[in-house]
């Protein structure tokens, strides 16, 4: 089985939103990756707007049908709305996302930075994996290694995505093999639970082929930063594709 990929565009509406205006344009950005071969898109917005926003999530979720690929909007569900940000499970109900990725992020974190804790969070998830699965979305949870999976299995939730961010750190510091036997046990603790997993942050093409190696059964990966980066110089389609090459086979 070879893993999905995902493109995340939020940073190329950080781009666009610095100078106000429509560009660099998401959704032609969005077409550029799927006509290169990407399986999905992905956007996280957050409640301040400082990448994706409303019109976004309904152009991008347009675009996703309209190529019949999976649309993967990720959020807190958990973060209060307030003026241009719905929310995120209004926002779900509104565009019903192939996948909801459910990630404990508060406005004051640069970036998403841990995954829930299943035993604390558990009780209040629940009602929501319940509301987005009656929606007709698969539910995905955003978990670090070494967490309660079980407990996200028992809630409800069809999948976990593994926060790769540690593991990112620890390829660049040359010692990716300290936390590797950690993502592969709570892959393998995961599937045991009757999850699909799927992983990302901070992936890039230099350090994901031996995360796939190690990590048995990922089936998505959403890549956004690295990826956006690396078309800077190389270009969008042609970065899709060298991704692509890194997850096929594996
Ligand atoms: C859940 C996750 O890891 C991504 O959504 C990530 O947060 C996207 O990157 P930005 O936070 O830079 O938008
Ligand atoms: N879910 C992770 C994601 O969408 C992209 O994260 P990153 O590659 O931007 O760090």
């Amino acid at each position: 089985m070879s893993a999905r990929l995902s493109v995340n565009l939020n940073k190329i509406a950080v781009l666009r939103n610095s100078r106000g205006g429509d560009e660099p344009d998401l959704v032609r950005a969005a077409r550029t990756c799927l006509e290169a071969g990407a399986h999905g898109i992905t956007v996280h917005p957050r409640p301040d707007a400082r990448h994706t926003r409303h019109d976004d999530v309904l152009a991008l979720a347009e675009v996703c049908r309209a190529y019949g690929v999976e649309f993967n909007l990720e959020g807190n569900p958990f973060a209060p709305e307030r003026s241009g940000y719905a929310g995120f499970i209004a926002l779900c109900e509104r565009v019903r996302p192939a996948q909801a990725t459910l990630v404990p992020d508060d406005d004051a974190q640069l970036t998403s930075d841990h995954g829930f804790d299943f035993v604390r969070d558990g009780e209040r998830l629940e009602p929501l994996v319940q509301r987005l699965a009656a929606l007709g979305c698969r539910v995905s949870l955003f978990a670090d290694a070494g967490s309660d999976v079980a407990r996200a299995a028992a809630i409800g939730a069809q999948r976990i995505e593994l926060y790769t961010g540690p593991y990112a750190e620890a390829f660049a510091a040359g010692h990716a093999g300290t936390v590797l036997p950690a993502f592969a046990a709570t892959a393998r603790a995961a599937s045991t639970a009757g999850l699909a997993v799927n992983a990302g942050h901070d992936l890039s093409q230099a350090n994901l082929g031996a995360f796939l190696d190690a990590v048995p059964g990922v089936e998505e990966v959403s890549i956004g930063h690295a990826l956006i980066g690396e078309a800077l110089y190389d270009g969008l389609a042609t970065t899709v594709r060298r991704y692509l090459a890194i997850v096929s086979g594996r």
